[in-house]
């Protein structure tokens, strides 16, 4: 787990360490342009040998000055290095201003306009140190005509030259992912795309990530991903995230190392960790999932395959007696029940079920939004510690949307919705759309969370879960786990299985634990089966994966 800091609370880290006296600004400033050099050179080590030709492009804030520390670094290992900053030197915070006047000792500076920048000879590198985690509004149309690769037609082979971001390509907001764009002058006609995009080859960040990096465009923009350590401490808070709820304050990054350290194994064991003792099927859960009618029973049977193999006890597809022949044709190790419209569910579920998924091909009905109240009504039996768990996707969502409040009104903390961004429309239409230019995705689902008292999951590349306390984690299929291939038909019916498999255990972790392990194990099932994966390949790829991972 890593913690992802927005920016007030990397400037809250900035200043504590400041104030601890453990570094000056300038100290850090230091740092964070020696890092930035460190990393330049280690992902292209050809650029250690020679001089080379750098443009360094400053803005008017602590950006600008890490990167007057980047060209005098660079400047003092022999390149021929061209400063052009946005602002007047006058202006600059203290920090930048000091090292904006070690530059100018032996260097000049020029404006940062289309003229001067495409004037010079083309350059090896273009150090990107416009806006950082300042940026307050979008960046004006010259500017980010200047940044936009596409418009550096004056130089042979543009995409050819090495583009550097310090803490991010200058337009992106690090809070949110999104590029802020004057609606008026900033989009490309008919497209939601800004009309100029600023993207690099390599980000340097300090201290931590933020959710920018991993949200919305930000893997697109930043291309790879470079976080370097500038001395503010605060490797034992990342150690609390290991197989703990969440903290309401901080954001996190559901990946499997801490410090540096790759703890998979670890990882695995706390969430979904059998005990080696003498126990029985009916210790590891019992999950039950619904199923639609006859022809649509497909979703649900992958959801319970899902279940089983991440380790549930048993495995129980209940569906409407007409639809029971087929779902017999096609399940094995997977019980099956009818339920009969009026027929009680508890003759079909007793007690022992622990975890219910409902919504996969149930189809949106009054039925289904009848079944769904009556286990959100659930409550722990005589013998259970705690309620059930009940993971709600798909069309036990949509049966709800023309009353959400009926759903939340009944959610409980061990309830789970699985929503894509069209069913979360469907539930918050008022933290979807348009709303969502000025609300980041986590903030977003954080809401959703709350209103809906219990937990929720929004899909994507970039998958965000919250808690109604405002615990999140973002789990980003990003930065070399690209899997396009994912979104296909039923991968999200594996999901939502694999989220009840992994909680139905006892002994396993809290469902906030279980849902980020079924987001990064789904994304290392298609990853490890690679394209041409179908849902049906997810759940059969899981034995070599947990083999793999060390479980
Ligand atoms: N925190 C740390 O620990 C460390 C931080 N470090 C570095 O500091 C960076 C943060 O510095 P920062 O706070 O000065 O903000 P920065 O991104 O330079 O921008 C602010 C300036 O830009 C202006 N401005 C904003 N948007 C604009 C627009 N669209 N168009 C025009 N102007 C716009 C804004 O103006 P204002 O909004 O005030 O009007 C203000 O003048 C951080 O990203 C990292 O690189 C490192 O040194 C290591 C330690
Ligand atoms: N480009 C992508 N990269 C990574 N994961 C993706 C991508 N597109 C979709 N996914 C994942 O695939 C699943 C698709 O789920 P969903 O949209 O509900 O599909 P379905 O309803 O067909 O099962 C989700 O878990 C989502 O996070
Ligand atoms: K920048």
């Amino acid at each position: 787990m890593t913690e992802l800091l927005t920016a007030d609370q990397m400037r809250g880290f900035e200043k504590a360490a400041i104030a601890r006296g453990d570094a000056s600004g300038l100290d850090l400033m230091e740092r964070a342009g020696q890092g930035v050099v460190e990393a330049i050179l280690a992902q292209w080590p050809e650029l250690t040998k020679g001089g080379h030709r750098a443009l360094v492009f400053c803005g008017p804030g602590n950006n600008g000055g890490d990167g007057f520390v980047i060209a005098r670094l660079l400047r003092d290992v022999g390149w021929t290095v061209q400063v052009h900053l946005h602002s007047d030197p006058a202006a600059l915070p203290a920090d930048a201003k000091e090292n904006y006047d070690r530059w100018m000792q032996a260097g000049e500076v020029l404006p940062l306009v289309a003229e001067t920048v495409f004037a010079g000879a083309r350059p090896d590198l273009i150090v990107d140190a416009v806006f950082g985690i300042g940026l307050s509004r979008p960046v004006p149309v010259e500017i980010a005509q200047v940044l936009d690769v596409a418009g550096m037609k004056q130089w042979k082979s543009p995409y050819k030259i090495k583009r550097v971001a310090v803490d991010c390509p200058s337009g992106l907001d690090l809070d949110t992912g999104i590029i802020p764009t004057d609606r008026a002058a900033g989009r490309k006609a008919g497209s939601a795309w800004p009309a100029t995009l600023n993207t690099a080859n390599l980000t340097v960040t300090f201290h931590a990530p933020k959710p920018g990096h991993y949200l919305a465009l930000g893997p697109t923009l930043c291309g790879s991903l470079k976080v370097v350590d500038i001395g503010l401490g605060g490797a034992a808070r990342e150690s609390q995230m290991i197989g703990q709820s969440p903290d309401p304050q901080r954001i996190r990054l559901a990946e499997p190392f801490f410090a540096g350290r790759n703890v998979t194994g670890s990882w695995l064991r706390s969430v979904m960790g059998k005990p080696n003792l003498p126990g029985h099927k009916f210790n590891f859960g019992h999950v039950a999932v619904f199923a639609g009618g006859v022809g649509r029973g497909g979703a649900a049977r992958l959801a319970a395959r899902a279940a089983l193999r991440s380790g549930a006890g048993l495995v129980t597809v209940i569906c409407p007696p007409s639809a029971l022949i087929e779902n017999a044709c096609q399940l094995n190790a997977i019980m099956l029940r009818a339920l009969k419209k009026d027929q009680p569910l508890a003759e079909v579920a007793d007690h022992r079920v622990t975890s219910f998924c409902l919504g996969p091909g149930m189809g949106v009905s009054q039925r289904t939004r009848d079944l769904v109240q009556e286990v959100l009504a659930r409550r722990a039996g005589e013998y259970d510690l705690e309620d059930p768990v009940v993971v709600l996707d798909a069309d036990a969502l949509s049966s709800f949307a023309q009353d959400p409040q009926s759903l939340f009104a009944q959610t409980h903390a061990r309830t789970i919705l699985t929503p894509h961004e069209g069913e979360f429309e469907r539930l918050f239409p008022d933290l979807s759309g348009p709303a969502r230019s000025r609300l980041s995705k986590v903030d977003a689902v954080r809401q959703a969370a709350k209103r809906a008292g219990c937990l929720v999951l929004l899909k994507g590349a970039d998958t965000v879960i919250a808690d109604p306390q405002g615990g999140a984690t973002v789990h980003a299929a990003s930065y070399g786990r690209e899997v396009p291939w994912l979104a296909t038909a039923g991968a999200g019916d594996v999901l939502a299985g694999l989220i009840a498999g992994l909680a139905a255990s006892f002994g396993s972790g809290t469902l906030f634990c279980a849902a980020e392990l079924a987001a990064y194990l789904h994304v290392e099932a298609a990853r490890s089966f690679g394209p041409g994966l179908i849902a049906e390949d997810l759940p059969e790829e899981l034995p070599k994966l947990f083999r793999e991972l060390g479980l």
